[in-house]
């Protein structure tokens, strides 16, 4: 499975320069905490890894992004872009439809239209993201009937069912209860073999439990990456440490 990397990587928004010279490998298979102040760029970065950010008007790039022999910022494919790099938000966002469909809904778009298949897939998807046992009774109740927490894991496991290389998550815990955010964070460790996995985070000690490197962000610009342990215990840059140990932001 191939890293991503960003070189020089630059966003603009109209005249404003969100992202300054990205320069940066997110590694296969791991996990990736993206930390920094509100407004820092975190969310504007992790967007234009499966070009979310195509929505937005007025938006610019220069550099380049890839995920091996895929250049992200040229691509025509956008489909199978988002194919091989999934997202789940800060709200859970599930479709007003069946649990079972709203897991059958990528591996169909994609063409996978046998019953036993996709049966396989929403078991295997479900039991990825912890919920089989809570809802293989019930697969056909509507998805909005679930608790928040729930709504999440179902987002990820809709995620999942196409098999994603790379999984982006903006804040997925940001609107739980701490049950339900330790589920997620469990989930995300159990997976985390097998995607490599990017996520902002505004909570220091999620980042401190479940990931393996940390990226920091301040003003658009990348300030310091490195091992979890390394960041915050012997930090290389004098903002990064004042960022952690809680003088701003
Ligand atoms: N659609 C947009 N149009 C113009 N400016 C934007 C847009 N989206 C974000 N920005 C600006 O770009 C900068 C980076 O925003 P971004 O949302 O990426 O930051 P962030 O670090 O994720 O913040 P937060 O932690 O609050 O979500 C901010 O100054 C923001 O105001």
């Amino acid at each position: 499975m191939p890293d991503i990397i960003s070189t020089d990587f630059n966003l603009f928004y109209g005249d404003f320069q969100a992202l300054k010279g990205i320069n940066m490998t997110l590694k296969e298979k791991q996990l990736t905490a993206f930390i920094g102040p509100s407004g820092c760029g975190k969310s504007t970065f992790l967007r234009s890894i499966n070009r979310m950010n195509d929505l937005i008007e007025n938006v610019r790039v220069t550099g380049t992004l890839e995920l091996g022999d895929l250049n992200i910022l040229e691509t025509t494919k956008l489909s199978l872009l988002r194919k091989r790099v999934g997202m789940v938000f800060q709200k859970p966002n599930p479709f007003a439809t069946s649990i079972y469909n709203n897991v059958a809904y990528g591996p169909r778009t994609h063409g996978t239209k046998q019953r036993s298949i996709l049966d396989d897939i929403v078991e295997q998807s479900l039991k990825s993201a912890a919920l089989w046992d809570e809802l293989k009774d019930n697969l056909h109740k509507s998805a909005l009937s679930l608790s928040g927490g729930q709504q999440q894991r179902l987002c990820i496991a809709r995620s999942l069912a196409v098999d994603p290389e790379v999984l982006l998550l903006d804040e997925p815990t940001s609107a739980l209860d701490p049950v339900s955010t330790a589920k997620i964070e469990e989930l995300l460790e159990d997976i985390k073999s097998k995607h490599t996995i990017v996520m902002v985070t505004h909570n220091m000690q999620q980042a401190a439990r479940i990931s393996d490197r940390v990226a920091f962000f301040l003003s658009g610009e990348l300030i310091e990456m490195g091992d979890t342990y390394q960041i915050f215990s012997q930090p290389q840059k004098e903002k990064t440490s004042d960022y952690i140990t809680g003088r701003f932001g």
